[in-house]
């Protein structure tokens, strides 16, 4: 990625030249238009490149100008963002960048931009981006049976969502990182709630009625608020867990990490004598049955619900996630044949 991100010696697309910008390298023509693709890869970039190019998504998206966004605070922003993603295998800044990027992605290619508000684009964005804040690598579930300060603290309802909110919420306090400070006083509560709306959305547990609520619309329409909601749910739902739409060398890493995660936290429940969540089990789960699962039951379905309203994510996520799945299922019947010769 280093030669991707070489320095521009012409003034780059939109990002503004002032005294405080010099210094930063502008992401490549080449970069910005893989930046729009699924295929982008996030593995091995280093974090300054990252912040750069969240920077480049925000004014591509008109972003900055819309809300009057100073650009020393949208980096004040980005940085501080950084900061409060943890170190988990699979829960951290990369995460949270590569759902951002995600969603770029698919506003850009279904040009969103044309039939949403910039409020939905914003809170698209600012949502795909804080949806993990501060994830401490330990799911909800642990949460609740460890009884821990934060099920407490949110009567085990969505406990790592409402945090991460929280944490988001606290970011956009500061004056120095408040990404609205500009924008109208009159906007910022509807803003600030859609944020929330959106994070809270990521909890797998609202997976059915998320679902349901946009296969039940018949005739999408723009124009019918409840509509507009139902997908900008899904598709921070669809960023948020579209890693096996991927090429199959970025997603195997995705879902290692996963894995990784999963095994750590069941460790520790057997550890605490806590419930072990079965999906998490290293005794018992094999990645590649792991994945078929979750891209036949929860992802392909989702998918599904979308492409009907947006034909154009039938190409760029639904027919690679058939091949995903098809390549676990090959996995998975390899390792049958590899038993058998045993
Ligand atoms: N088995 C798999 N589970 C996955 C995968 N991608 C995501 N997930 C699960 O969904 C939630 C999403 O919520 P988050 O906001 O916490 O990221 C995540 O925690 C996983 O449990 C996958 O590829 N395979
Ligand atoms: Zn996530």
């Amino acid at each position: 990625m280093d030669s991707d991100m070489k320095q521009s010696s012409e003034t780059p697309s939109n990002i503004p030249t002032s005294k405080s910008n010099q210094q930063i390298t502008q992401p490549s023509e080449e970069t910005r238009k893989a930046l729009k693709q699924p295929t982008f890869n996030v593995w091995g970039m280093e974090r300054k490149q990252m912040l750069c190019l969240l920077e480049q998504m925000f004014y591509e998206l008109d972003l900055v100008t819309e809300f009057k966004m100073e650009p020393e605070t949208v980096r004040c922003f980005l940085t501080s963002v950084q900061k409060h993603y943890q170190e988990n295998p699979f829960h951290n800044f990369y995460h949270g960048f590569s759902v951002t990027q995600m969603m770029y992605c698919v506003i850009s290619q279904c040009q969103l931009q044309e039939h949403l508000s910039h409020i939905d684009i914003l809170t698209l964005m600012v949502a795909a981006l804080c949806h993990d804040l501060d994830h401490p690598g330990l799911s909800n579930s642990y949460q609740v049976n460890a009884q821990t300060d934060l099920a407490r603290q949110y009567h085990n309802k969505s406990p790592l969502e409402n945090h991460h909110w929280a944490v988001a919420w606290r970011i956009l306090s500061q004056k120095q990182s408040n990404l609205l400070l500009g924008a109208d006083p009159k906007q910022v509560p509807h803003i600030q709630q859609e944020i929330m709306e959106l994070i809270l959305a990521t909890d797998m547990a609202h997976h059915g009625e998320i679902l349901q609520t946009l296969q039940n619309i018949e005739n999408f329409n723009f124009s019918n608020r409840e509509h507009v909601t139902a997908l900008k749910k899904g598709l921070i739902k669809i960023c948020d867990i579209s890693n096996e739409a991927r090429p199959a060398e970025q997603a195997e890493i995705w879902a290692d990490a996963l894995m990784e995660e999963y095994f750590l936290q069941s460790d520790r429940e057997k550890d605490e004598g806590l419930p072990v969540t079965p999906y998490m089990d290293r005794d018992k789960v094999k990645k590649a049955d792991a994945q078929s699962s979750f891209i036949s039951f929860l992802l392909i379905p989702l998918c599904e619900a979308l492409c009907k309203h947006f034909p154009l994510l039938n190409n760029l996520l639904l027919q690679p996630l058939r091949a995903a799945r098809l390549r676990y299922q090959q996995q998975m019947d390899n390792g049958m044949l590899e038993r058998q010769d045993m």
